[in-house]
């Protein structure tokens, strides 16, 4: 039984792991490792989940595959998970997976950034709409890769269903004056990760993306405990560890001149690393190349010190 629209509500109010998607050789995906993957994070405390989302590779699944890996994670996870589910694309493939989450009980739907060499604010509110109009389930709109006004976020959290939406802009000044100015059950939430939590707290974020977290969740939780308490100290702390990994997952990897190439390849790389299933990713994106492959490992060993010494 999907969860209420407050309960999705207060599920945001929390740290949200991507479920990224295992695949094999042969770039099939494998399901099961998906499950003990959810279930892991799970028991270490997660309890919102991004399925065939952003980091899932979203954009190299088929609506089929991300039906499918969606379905996983509603059976493998407890009914207190709150799992959202990744939806993009035109308007009418965009319904028909929100559609099919439905059917196969996901929480909420996770409303992939628009993938358009043109949008207007206009069309876009319009596209949400009807989305909203598909069905009772509650939208998170994922706002990334385009620099909208403040008015757009304001009309955006008033569509009905919104009852959330993940900013992922580095501008703090315009997080704060859109999320000021919009209803207080509207939840936002920093798609940036660790790296910007505590700035966007400041600014009206009460949940935030996982980054480093998505392979070591004691890390966020903790992060979202000294947010909560407002022990910024602390919450500094615990933020500078993430960087760098976090910043490493930004480069652009070798023969590549794209910022952040390699992010998805890092965070497989970190939860094989974390004795979780990573593995290999789908074109467009690359594997990590052994230098890279080399420096994950250092910069995941003294993420691990670096959490013995703050956290325990
Ligand atoms: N927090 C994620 C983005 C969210 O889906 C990341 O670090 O890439």
């Amino acid at each position: 039984m999907p969860l209420s629209e407050s309960g999705v509500r207060e599920h945001l109010r929390g740290v949200a792991a991507g479920l990224l998607t295992p695949f094999d050789d042969e770039l099939v995906i494998e399901h099961e490792k998906i499950e003990e993957n959810a279930n892991t994070l799970y028991d270490a405390g997660i309890r919102t989940f991004l399925a065939a989302a952003n980091i899932s590779e979203y954009h190299s699944l088929s609506q089929t595959e991300r039906i499918a890996v969606t379905e996983t994670a509603v059976d493998a996870l407890p009914s207190d998970a709150c799992i959202l589910a990744g939806v993009g694309g035109s308007t009418s493939d965009a319904q028909e997976l929100v559609r099919a989450y439905d059917r196969v009980g996901a929480d909420a739907m996770m409303i992939m950034p628009p993938d358009h060499s043109y949008i207007h604010e206009r069309g876009l509110i319009r596209y949400y709409e009807k989305l909203d109009a598909e069905s009772e389930a509650p939208l998170v709109p994922y706002v990334k890769g385009f620099d909208p006004s403040v008015g757009y976020l304001r009309d955006l959290a008033g569509v009905d269903g919104v009852v959330g939406v993940k900013y992922a802009i580095e501008d703090a000044v315009k997080l704060g004056a859109a999320a000021s100015s919009t209803p207080e059950d509207v939840v936002w939430v920093d798609g940036l990760a660790e790296p910007f939590a505590v700035s966007f707290w400041n600014e009206g974020i009460e949940g935030f993306s996982a980054g480093v977290s998505n392979f070591r969740p004691e890390v966020g939780l903790e992060l979202f405990d000294a947010l909560t308490d407002g022990d910024w100290d602390r919450a500094r702390r615990i933020r500078n560890i993430c960087l760098p990994y976090q910043d490493f997952r930004d480069e652009s990897g070798e023969d590549n001149t794209l910022q952040g190439a390699i992010s998805i390849s890092a965070v497989k790389k970190g939860l094989e690393l974390a004795g979780m299933h990573g593995g290999p990713v789908r074109e467009p994106i690359q594997p990590l190349s052994p230098t890279d492959e080399r420096r994950a490992e250092e910069l995941y060993a003294q993420l691990d010190d670096d959490i013995a010494r703050i956290l325990d």
